[in-house]
């Protein structure tokens, strides 16, 4: 099957900044994909070299096996990019706003009022689109530049950090209106530094630091990289070094430690089942009167990989 948008060995450097080095992947008509990465890893670089606004130093981008270097036109007629800011037209209200830039992409007026109603439905802008755009919050704005890049009906929709500075109604929006669109068959390519994000929208994920993808896979794939251990912490009540000294002989425990008077942290194999073991382990000794199992996720993965957090 010929892949939506690949690209291979992409590089960019300023001056002696690498900004992207040996970038590659490939995402499947219908797949949602994720690059996630923290500020300034080369995410913006990447896109704008796929979209066509930057001529990489070497590498090939092909969207729908069209050569974007060979056929810019055929090729950028097959994507929607939504940047992280486009201008709007204030006095304008959304819906024409819409209309303005199917204009601009030569979309033919016959059918564009259509569209535009379609897409203002996708984006949950239907009721709010005679509002002026100097009316709507920063959330609403985003979705029209989501909207806009929708007109045309691209193969795959390129994101840049489509949710930063939104409000939380808009985001919730904006990601839902995602998982429709890749339902329905489109594909995605998705950036974020926020991996509870990716984690939902994508089938499928790389990890970008320091211009690099460092790791590439399913989401189960990512973690499993961390191991299958899950960290447990305990609230005990009672003789709480004695209950301590019980628990790390238990089968499973890979690591304990004291985090407070009352409190213990264990590295457990399979957290989740050897809560019963944990709780009689420590009978006669203290009680156990809170837990939490925490499962390992792309955060951790980023942590493993990397040394550092993605929030930094
Ligand atoms: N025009 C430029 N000139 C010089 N250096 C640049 C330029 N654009 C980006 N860089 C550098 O390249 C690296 C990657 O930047 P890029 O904007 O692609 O990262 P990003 O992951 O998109 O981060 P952000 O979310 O902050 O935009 C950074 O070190 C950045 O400082």
């Amino acid at each position: 099957m010929t892949a939506t948008l690949a690209c291979e060995g992409l590089r960019k450097r300023y001056g002696d900044v690498t900004a992207v080095e040996d970038v590659g992947f490939s995402i499947a008509p219908g797949q949602a994909y994720g690059l996630l990465g923290p500020n300034g890893a080369g995410k913006t670089t990447t896109i704008s070299m796929l979209v066509g606004l930057l001529r990489p130093d070497a590498g090939t981008v092909l969207v729908g096996g069209t050569d974007l270097a060979a056929d810019p036109r055929r090729a950028k007629a097959r994507i929607g990019y939504v940047p992280q800011e486009i201008a709007l037209y204030p006095e304008l209200t959304g819906r024409e706003n819409l209309r303005f830039f199917g204009r601009l992409f030569g979309l033919a007026r016959r059918g564009l009022a259509g569209r535009i109603e379609e897409v203002l439905d996708l984006i949950g802008l239907s009721d709010r689109a005679d509002g002026r755009l100097d009316t709507y919050s920063g959330g609403m704005r985003r979705r029209i530049n989501i909207g806009a890049a929708l007109l045309h009906r691209p193969d795959v929709l390129i994101l840049d950090e489509p949710t930063v500075g939104v409000d939380p109604q808009s985001r919730k929006a904006i990601l839902d209106g995602l998982e429709l669109l890749v339902g329905d068959g489109m594909s995605l390519l998705y950036t974020s530094h926020y991996m509870e994000e990716v984690e939902r929208v994508c089938d499928r994920v790389a990890i970008i630091d320091h211009g690099r993808i460092i790791a590439e896979g399913t989401r189960r794939e990512l973690i499993a990289m961390v191991g299958s251990a899950d960290k447990i912490e305990l609230v005990l009540d009672g003789d709480v070094e004695a209950a301590y000294a019980k628990l790390r002989t238990v089968e499973g425990v890979i690591e304990a430690a004291r985090t407070g008077a009352e409190s213990v942290r264990l590295i457990a194999e399979g957290g989740r089942y050897l809560l019963p073991a944990l709780i009689s382990a420590v009978e006669g000794s203290a009680t156990v009167t809170a837990t939490q199992v925490i499962e390992p996720d792309l955060e951790a993965t980023f942590l493993h990989l990397t040394g550092t957090s993605l929030r930094d």
